[in-house]
């Protein structure tokens, strides 16, 4: 828990929770569970001795790619439906216990089926989780299709296809696409023909951008992938002009900044341009990626920015605000969850702005 008065605030806060892989939510408890349950050899590395070794080696990470071995190996224990069922209710109701409203959630279909788990196996059992959420715990969520971008763009293009064919973009399994995995030297252009394809087919798109790889392709994500939100986008700060572009077509940037800091791609959290996209006008949500291997969900990050940028109360309503204005839902419950905040906050003071800043 944060030291800030503002805590209790933050806690209460309606949030939206926009960039967060949920095979990025499997705990090292869990994760050793399924590996006995499912028998799924771990590799016989002093870090995976035991749950609290994996969680000591995840502190040693250096980069993306330093992590994502942990990451597709963690889940290479998920095998049954009802795996991929009990890890995406663990997560809501560690996401609704951290006041999380609206949570819109990736997931890697290929990193399964490369493995011989079937794309319906995968849905069906994060599905199943979706609707109990949605039903007891009265959050809204879309599922997003995170393509991996380290794969031969052939294999991008066959789990589109499947996806599209079994009309889960249309029957309200799925509410959007996008790309992460190794980001360096896997540019977004290399990905337009797919992208091309969602968007005549009216799917939402976003895509993993400027989080080690350079400036540049955030550019390319907006004019090759035509997307309405770069996840990280922290690497705007090099252009200007970029800025002022993100800022008129209100592109929603999808910081994460426990896990920048993890990933060593800021030295502290005070690097993240949360008080830069604040200053210019970029609209941005604050979100957890993959909490269980960055050390902390989505209230911990909203702590360590108000930790770092000691914010006000009305920049908080402006974040707030901005993240459900960006959220992939309909008016109705945007306006549901915006009713939300000024029961939290109060009213939004007309005129001059409130200046309570309380660190
Ligand atoms: N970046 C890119 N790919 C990922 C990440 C990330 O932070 N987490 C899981 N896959
Ligand atoms: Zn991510």
């Amino acid at each position: 828990m944060c030291r800030s008065p503002l805590h209790p605030l933050l806690a209460a806060l309606p949030k939206c929770e926009h960039h967060l892989h949920i095979e990025g939510t499997l705990s090292p408890t869990l994760l050793f569970a399924l590996s006995a349950k499912n028998s799924i050899s771990l590799p016989s590395t002093p870090d995976y001795a035991s749950p609290s070794t994996l969680l000591t080696a995840y502190d040693g990470f250096t980069s993306l790619d330093w992590f994502l071995p942990y990451y597709y190996t963690g889940m290479s224990v998920l095998i049954h439906a009802s795996d991929f069922e009990q890890l995406a209710w663990e997560y809501f109701a560690k996401a609704h216990s951290d006041g999380v409203v609206h949570a819109e959630i990736s997931f890697d279909p290929q990193a399964h089926t490369t493995r011989g788990i079937p794309y319906s196996t995968v849905v069906s059992g994060f599905n199943a989780a979706c609707r109990r959420a949605e039903k007891e715990l009265g959050i809204s969520i879309v599922l997003i299709l995170c393509l991996l971008r380290h794969l031969p763009v052939t294999d991008s293009e066959r789990m589109f296809s499947e996806a599209l064919s079994n009309d889960h973009f249309t029957d309200g399994t799925l509410g959007g696409l996008g790309l992460d995995s190794t980001e360096i030297d896997h540019p977004p252009e290399l990905f337009k023909e797919v992208y091309a394809s969602a968007k005549s087919a009216g799917i939402r798109r976003t895509a993993h951008a400027g989080e080690e790889g350079p400036v540049e392709y955030i550019a390319s994500a907006i004019h090759n992938l035509d997307v309405s939100r770069i996840d990280h986008g922290i690497r705007l700060v090099d252009s200007d002009s970029l800025v002022a572009e993100v800022v008129e077509k209100k592109i929603l940037v999808t910081l994460c900044p426990l896990s920048n800091v993890r990933l060593k791609c800021v030295r502290e959290t005070r690097e993240v341009p949360v008080r830069h996209f604040l200053d210019h006008g970029v609209m941005f949500s604050i979100n957890s990626d993959d909490p269980a291997y960055f050390g902390g969900y989505l209230l911990d990050n909203y702590c360590a920015v108000q930790e770092a940028f000691g914010l006000s109360v009305e920049e908080w309503r402006r974040i707030a605000k901005a993240s459900i204005e960006g959220s992939w839902c309909g008016e109705e419950r945007k306006k549901e969850m915006l009713g939300r905040i000024d029961e939290v906050l109060g009213t939004e003071p007309t005129g001059t702005q409130q200046t309570v800043t309380v660190v």
